[in-house]
């Protein structure tokens, strides 16, 4: 028994530290190592659903919208659904009030499943396929982000009084990295700022197409607002030589997402009150600079709205001390479930649950069970030196692009998603296993 269990008022005081703003509200740590999230205990969530397995708090997600929808009140939130999108996601996001940007027939099934608003939606995506063009158009979605000129007259002939967005690069660097750096000229999103006054007279030469506004994303993971800001006034420009060139005043102007999370302590915040006050000067002063009536914003943040709802959950397999190497400590997922740290050096915070440690931290690289040297999940991250098989490890801040990203490299089945809500777990998604994985190989 624990000292905690004797004398239940000593509780709090022996509640070890979590770093703030990076596990879920409300999350605690007791003091025989029970992390509590979204009142249910992760031992017990472990032992129920087995790892590695995702856990997603609904009221972190909720309160998130709400602080995004109170900070930018006039503005529509629309929330990334590539961050993570299940059917029970995308009715928080229906309740909360948000609009939701889907970029594939697929995210769209999605939403279409739980009868998400089609006026609240708005499909993306720098190569649709005709399939997605018919399934966003079937559902009469309310927004098509027109992503290049060849797809003008994809999907021109195809609809009927669509509105559309014009995804414009504004030239302007997010100062993130590369591989989700879209605001610059040489990636493959949108149409340059110098082609699209032409674009938009393509696009308004289309009867099927009722162009409505313009749109521009600079990056994922931004966390310095000032080209955020630089971006908008860019676009607000551009509104102003469309109209000058072809009479029209579009309304609509929506300036994507990418607002940065913590991922560790050290990492840079996103100063979202800041964001608004400096949105609010650029859309007053360009507006009345170029005789414009303000255009409504659209914000489309993913992470930011996510990702720190999300926690994953993992069992220690194997440790090696390797002297004057390192230690390993390998779980039993890895890159499959986690992608981010082998695609962009994403570093994340840990924490060993299910039991207290007294032992000295030491530098150790928790690496995965996949077949490759470069499956690490946390490199040099601090671990009680007694760390052994079958110790539980919660990694924080995995709610975004960890679900959404996972593969079955190795055929190893994608870990559940669990939901956590005033005391009670529910599977969202279930584990998937060997015969899910059989039952798509068809030829023997
Ligand atoms: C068009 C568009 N909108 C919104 C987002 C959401 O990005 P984030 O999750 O970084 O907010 C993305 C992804 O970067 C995107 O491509
Ligand atoms: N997958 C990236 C974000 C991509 C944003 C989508 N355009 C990440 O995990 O950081």
């Amino acid at each position: 028994m624990t000292l905690g269990e004797l004398i239940p008022s000593l509780r709090p005081a022996l509640r070890a530290k979590l770093a703030a703003g990076i596990w879920p509200q409300g999350t605690t740590l007791d003091s025989d190592g029970e992390l509590h999230v979204g009142g249910s205990a992760m031992t017990r969530v472990a032992a129920r659903f087995g790892t590695p397995a995702y856990v997603l708090d609904e009221a972190t997600f909720r309160r998130r919208a709400r602080q995004y929808r109170a900070a930018l009140p006039g503005v529509e939130v629309c929330y990334a659904g590539k961050a993570l999108l299940t059917r029970a996601v995308a009715r928080w996001v229906a309740q909360e009030g948000l609009s939701l940007d889907v970029c594939s027939a697929g995210e769209l099934a999605v939403a279409r499943s739980v009868h998400f608003p089609a006026d609240r939606l708005i499909l993306h995506g720098n190569a649709k396929t005709p399939e997605d063009l018919k399934a966003a158009l079937d559902y009469h979605v309310g927004r098509i982000v027109i992503d290049s000129t060849d797809e003008i007259s994809h999907l021109g002939p195809l609809a009927h009084d669509q509105r559309v967005l014009l995804r414009v690069t504004p030239d302007v660097d997010g100062h993130t990295h590369h591989a989700i750096s879209t605001g610059v000229p040489d990636q493959k999103f949108g149409i340059p700022l110098g082609a699209a006054t032409d674009a938009a007279g393509q696009v308004l030469d289309q009867p099927g197409l009722r162009l409505v506004g313009l749109h521009c994303h600079i990056g994922s993971q931004l966390t310095r607002i000032g080209a955020i800001e630089e971006a908008t006034r860019r676009l607000i420009g551009l509104l102003a030589t469309i109209r000058d060139q072809h009479g029209i005043v579009l309304a609509q102007l929506n300036i994507g997402g990418g607002h940065a999370v913590r991922y560790t302590p050290g990492d840079d915040g996103f100063d979202l009150a800041g964001l608004a006050h400096r949105l609010t000067g650029a859309l007053a002063y360009e507006s009345e600079r170029h005789r414009l009536p303000a255009p409504r914003l659209t914000v489309e943040p993913g992470r930011a709205l996510i990702a720190q709802a999300g926690i994953t959950l993992y069992r220690v397999i194997t440790v090696k001390h390797l002297p004057g190497v390192r230690t390993f400590v390998a779980v039993d997922g890895g890159m499959s479930d986690n992608p981010r740290p082998a695609l962009y050096g994403a570093r994340y915070t840990l924490q060993l649950i299910g039991r207290r440690s007294l032992a000295a931290s030491h530098p150790a690289t928790v690496v995965g069970r996949h077949c490759e040297a470069g499956d690490i999940l946390a490199r040099d991250v601090p671990l009680p030196g007694d760390i052994h098989a079958g110790d539980l490890l919660a990694v924080a801040t995995t709610g975004a692009y960890h679900h959404s990203l996972a593969s079955t490299y190795n055929l190893v089945g994608r870990p559940p998603l669990v939901a956590v809500h005033d005391g009670t777990a529910r599977l969202l998604i279930r584990r998937e296993t060997e015969e899910d994985l059989l039952t798509r190989d068809i030829g023997v």
